[in-house]
């Protein structure tokens, strides 16, 4: 019989893998090489790194993460060892995106900024980016969308990183890399942090290491002169308290986490597994759409940033253990279109 390892924090995950073989749950930040030893399927998510030191000797076939970003899975060593691999491109777009409108409304009331006729800079136009635009370009705003990759012949409306970073509103949505001809590593750097005009409203719902925090907190603490919304952070759980105490609005790493979003990952990813297997699916979402509250209570980021802010408040918490609690333990969000 298979064995199925998968992150504890899948939801729905037992259910949908106990059709292909014996599952087991496991802490996805402390999974170790030593819990592995009799597993042939591994399903993570975000926080568990992928590489030789976990999978080295263990009898893993197959490794799928139910999360959109993969820059925790070292896809060589996967591919040297003939290790198979899926991931859910795109299962959480629509939360993530809907989390930047509400983030921009937020923003909009509270600096008496309507969105209409401002500029924002969409950096990386994949799944998230291209819901962003759609999004703002339905509030009247004019976005500058920016994708090296994406720049082909066939693509006109594409712009320079400096003209995305020249707008009222700049939002990241690249994926983590360090190599090939588009890093995204501190892509936003010190360099391009100086240059950021005054007001700007800088968004990272990407990964933390896309923008360098240490500068933009140093900015933050001279001149505060913008207004920043945190999502991802570097050295998450361990996040920056001084960094959090400076954001307009700081959440811990949950843009994806309506639960349409997580469910469709498990789904995708189940998928990917029966396929693997050559076998036909017999699990299925059991998402069904929930009645319609006022728009408010849809989703109020505030309250997201409020319980990560107790961090602040209450020096009784632990940093980390907090971050991850708050992820573990996140209330039920419905994408808009989830409601009837
Ligand atoms: N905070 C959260 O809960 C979530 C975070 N994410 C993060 O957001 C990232 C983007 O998500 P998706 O849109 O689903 O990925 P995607 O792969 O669909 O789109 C990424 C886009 O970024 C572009 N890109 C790559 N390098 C670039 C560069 N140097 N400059 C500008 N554009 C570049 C690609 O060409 C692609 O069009 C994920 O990789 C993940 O790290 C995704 C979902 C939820
Ligand atoms: O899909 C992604 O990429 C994300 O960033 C996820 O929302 C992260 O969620 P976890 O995997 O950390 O639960």
């Amino acid at each position: 019989m298979l064995t199925i390892t998968l992150d504890e924090n899948i939801p729905h995950a037992a259910e949908a893998f106990d059709t292909l073989g014996q599952t087991r749950l496991v802490a996805g930040r402390v999974m170790h090489n030593a819990d592995l030893q009799e597993t042939d399927i591994l399903v993570v998510r975000s926080v568990t790194k992928v590489n030789a030191q976990l999978l080295a000797g263990t009898p893993v076939r197959f490794v799928a993460t139910a999360t959109a970003g993969f820059d925790h899975i070292d896809l060589d060593y996967l591919r040297g060892q003939g290790i198979g691999f899926a991931r859910a491109p795109g299962c959480n777009a629509v939360s993530a995106a809907e989390y930047v409108l509400t983030a921009l409304s937020h923003w909009a009331l509270l600096r008496d900024k309507p969105l209409q006729g401002r500029s924002i800079g969409i950096i990386g136009h994949g799944n998230v980016g291209s819901r962003v635009r759609q999004l703002c370009e339905a509030q009247g705003m004019c976005c500058v969308v920016n994708d090296p990759p994406l720049q082909t012949p066939g693509y006109s409306d594409l712009y320079s990183l400096e003209a995305a970073l020249a707008c009222d509103i700049v939002t990241f949505h690249v994926p983590f890399t360090h190599a090939g001809e588009h890093p995204t590593f501190r892509l936003l750097d010190a360099a391009r942090i100086a240059r950021l005009r005054p007001g700007t409203l800088l968004l990272n719902t990407a990964r933390g290491g896309v923008v360098d925090e240490s500068t933009l907190l140093a900015r933050l603490q001279t001149r505060a002169d913008l207004d920043v919304v945190l999502d991802t952070w570097e050295n998450e759980p361990a996040i920056n308290l001084e960094m959090l105490q400076h954001t307009l609005l700081g959440t811990p790493h949950i843009a994806g986490y309506s639960l349409d979003g997580k469910i469709r990952g498990t789904e995708m990813v189940y998928r990917a597994c029966c396929e693997f297997l050559q076998v036909a699916p017999r699990w299925e979402s059991p998402l069904a759409p929930v009645e319609r509250r006022d728009s408010l209570h849809t989703y109020d980021i505030r309250s997201d940033d409020g319980r990560l802010k107790a961090l602040l408040h209450d020096k009784t918490l632990d940093t980390a253990r907090y971050f991850d609690q708050l992820r573990k333990t996140y209330p039920v969000r419905r994408e808009y279109s989830g409601l009837s």
